[in-house]
């Protein structure tokens, strides 16, 4: 990476697995480290590169927004996204995840990665427990055969708790930035 480049990675996680990638990454690229709420749109003015991680809800990405509020200020930097969630990250699920959070023009623009988080049914609160219970009912009563790969993923997780962290999924990311 050149020196003069400056990184900031933000997050927003709920359960911690955002915010471990995050760490891994800030640590890798030597960037500064923040959790969204501790970020105003104009401290990341002051960036070349602006890494935004949030974990998958409902294939929305949490916190995304201070990114697309700010895309037109942004959009001539380095934008890094990546989604921390259940899902293996096939090209399919990858694809609903953005189609479902970017307009066409911010596709254009920010390198998306998705990476695999944790699923704990017994840590969730109690709304994300409800929700996902309405869900796996749903999930239950289609045909097998008509499931996303992303679905199969929750409902293999549902009764059995995972932990999918892995530093070495950070490469990507990194490698994106330093061939800058
Ligand atoms: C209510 C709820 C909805 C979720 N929706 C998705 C989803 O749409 N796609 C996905 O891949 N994972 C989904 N997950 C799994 C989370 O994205 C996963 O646990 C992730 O590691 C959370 O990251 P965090 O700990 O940083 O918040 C969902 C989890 C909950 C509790």
């Amino acid at each position: 990476m050149k020196e003069e480049q400056k990184v900031i990675v933000v997050y927003k996680s709920k359960y911690g697995s955002t915010k471990c990638y995050a760490e891994w990454i800030a640590q890798a690229v030597k960037g500064d480290l923040f959790e969204s709420s501790e970020v105003k749109s104009a401290d990341l003015f002051k960036y070349d590169t602006i890494i935004f991680g949030g974990g998958l809800y409902a294939v929305g990405i949490i916190g995304v927004d201070i990114i697309k509020n700010n895309f037109e200020q942004l959009k001539d930097k380095k934008l890094i996204v990546y989604a921390v969630g259940a899902s293996s990250g096939k090209e399919e699920d990858k694809n609903n995840v953005l189609n479902n959070n970017f307009t066409a023009k911010m596709k254009e623009k920010i390198d998306f990665f998705m990476l695999r988080g944790a699923f704990n049914r017994k840590r969730l609160n109690l709304i994300d427990r409800f929700l996902m219970w309405i869900l796996k009912l749903k999930l239950k009563s289609k045909d097998p055969k008509e499931l996303k790969s992303d679905e199969k993923g929750i409902l293999d997780c549902y009764d059995t708790p995972m932990d999918w962290t892995n530093k070495e999924a950070i490469i990507p990311i990194v490698e994106s930035i330093n061939n800058r």
